[in-house]
């Protein structure tokens, strides 16, 4: 990403992208700037003048003069070439189920253009400015987000980005869905005639579910460090043994991602002699075992990311133009299955994180569990703590995200169908996978801003009720405390916390609090 003063840049020209810039873009943080070097320009047109050659010289391409899948054996004629592409987006226009978000769909726009900038697929430079002026102006194509099996690439979800580009189907503009070609004209912009491999090379690929893979790896980045630091705030809360996250006791299980979370927790803690044998009680595992369970997420941040990069770096498509070798190479790189591993396991462990934080929740409400705390957290005193119930309902709501998180890690993967007359008889379901990754990442937010008011509300009690003095926090704690207050009142008499629960996942969406380096 290059900073030109205000604004950020994420420059497309073959070289490889991160998850978080493709993020930036979706969120428009960031504006999508195409090379224009003469060298990418040419080796990109060399692809399409190659494909145009063998063309004219071999008279049959696949996918080009011949039908699509099972139907490769059929032959188009010559004067109906031009008319492929068109049948390939038309026939796909099948998508189902709600539209992508316009982040979603930016980011699944920002991948496609990242995988054709590699120059494996025999498309003209401008099909290339096309994309990424649809990026800038933020014209996006409305895409269904059912209907991918992902391993023929993400075929019909895909088939809506190649009909806008030809002026059909719809756009979302100014908050409306609007038709394509009224919004071009409004725009003043022509539509683009696809090639006859183009439609193909914009289709053939997995950008949809490695787009959305892209937006989870970054939130589940930030929601690591913060199932840590609510472990720290509930630690504080249930004057829990801060030695369960002992340097030393971590040295002696080498996993690096747990060792760096039992380090977050650690220095959030008050610094004491570790005694020689400690008289206090073991936690629950949900706070003992906390590095233990983030620590798996953090450990597989570095293969998923890994995956996703890996991916998003690549030519997924179907044939692979080798222009400068002089190759027509045909494969199976819309195949899907890394991303499909990647988010199946990316939302297992995230669950794992809505599991855990329910269960500190659970005992910081609980008078049973939580060390004197009021029942539910509730800052009511006197008689009127009689009619308070402060987070009961919801530590009940909890329940039921976490549920319905848990429910959501069924792996997508496993669930291969053949399709498309046992042409496709092996698909990925990573497009499933990456959804599903994505309905879980958003259950787990909920249980995490849950999370952060809980804790923040049982450090508040304590130091109200002077058990705890400010000075007795970490500087990162304090910091925490004092961010939290700024955007969050403090629950003594009930209230409906809906608006709350709301601002706390916005602040999880924008990363507002400041969590570890
Ligand atoms: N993905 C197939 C092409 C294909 C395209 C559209 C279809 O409907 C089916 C298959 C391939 O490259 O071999």
């Amino acid at each position: 990403m290059t900073d030109l003063g205000s604004i950020k840049t994420v420059r497309f020209d073959g070289a490889p992208l991160t998850a978080t810039e493709v993020e930036a873009l979706a969120r428009r943080e960031a504006l999508a700037v195409l090379s224009g070097e003469i060298e990418f320009r040419q080796r990109i047109d060399a692809g399409a003048a190659f494909l145009e050659q063998v063309w004219r010289e071999d008279g049959v391409i696949y996918g080009v003069t011949t039908g699509y899948g099972d139907s490769c054996s059929v032959n188009v004629p010559q004067e109906l070439v031009h008319s492929l592409p068109r049948h390939l987006y038309t026939f796909h226009g099948c998508g189902m189920g709600a539209p992508f978000s316009l982040e979603e769909t930016r980011a699944i726009l920002a991948a496609r253009l990242a995988s054709l900038c590699q120059g494996y697929s025999g498309v003209r430079y401008v099909l290339l400015e096309r994309i990424c002026l649809l990026l800038q102006r933020d014209l996006l194509p409305v895409i269904p987000s059912e209907g991918s099996v992902g391993a023929s690439g993400d075929l019909t979800p895909l088939s809506y980005l190649a009909a806008v580009i030809e002026g059909h189907r719809e756009l979302w503009y100014k908050g409306e869905r609007r038709a394509a070609a009224e919004v071009f004209e409004l725009e003043g912009l022509e539509p683009l005639v696809l090639q006859p491999k183009e439609a193909l090379a914009l289709m053939n690929g997995t950008a949809a579910m490695t787009g959305l893979a892209c937006l989870a790896v970054c939130r589940a980045r930030y929601l690591a460090q913060l199932a840590a630091r609510i472990t720290s705030l509930c630690s504080v809360a249930l004057e829990g043994n801060h030695f369960h996250f002992d340097p030393v006791l971590f040295s002696v299980k080498p996993h690096p991602g747990q060792q760096a979370v039992a380090g977050w927790i650690h220095d959030d803690l008050k610094e004491e002699e570790v005694p020689r044998n400690s008289s206090r009680l073991q936690d629950r595992y949900s706070l003992r075992c906390a590095p233990h369970v983030i620590g798996v997420l953090q450990d597989s941040l570095g293969y998923v990311t890994d995956f996703v990069e890996n991916e998003l770096n690549s030519a997924n498509d179907n044939p692979i133009i080798d222009a400068e070798g002089a190759h027509i190479l045909h494969g199976g790189h819309f195949y899907g299955g890394h991303i499909a591993h990647a988010m199946d396991g990316l939302k297992s462990a995230v669950a794992n994180l809505a599991d855990l934080v329910d269960r500190q929740i659970a005992q910081a409400v609980d008078p049973k569990f939580n060390h004197g705390l009021p029942a539910n957290l509730s800052g009511a005193t006197g008689a009127a703590a009689s009619v308070n119930h402060g987070f009961k309902a919801v530590q009940i709501a909890v329940s039921a995200w976490t549920a319905e998180a848990l429910k959501g890690t069924m792996p997508a993967s496993v669930f291969s169908r053949s399709t498309e007359c046992h042409n496709q008889d092996k698909v990925s379901m990573g497009t499933i996978a990456a959804r599903d990754c994505q309905r879980v990442l958003e259950l787990v937010e909920q249980v995490l801003a849950a999370g952060m008011l809980v804790g923040w509300q049982g450090v508040q009690l304590r130091l109200r009720d002077s058990e705890l003095a400010e000075r007795d926090l970490r500087p990162s704690l304090r910091k925490c405390l004092e961010q939290t207050g700024m955007r969050f009142e403090f629950l003594q008499e009930d209230r409906p916390l809906e608006a709350d629960l709301h601002r706390a996942v916005a602040c999880i969406h924008e990363r507002y609090w400041t969590l570890y380096d």
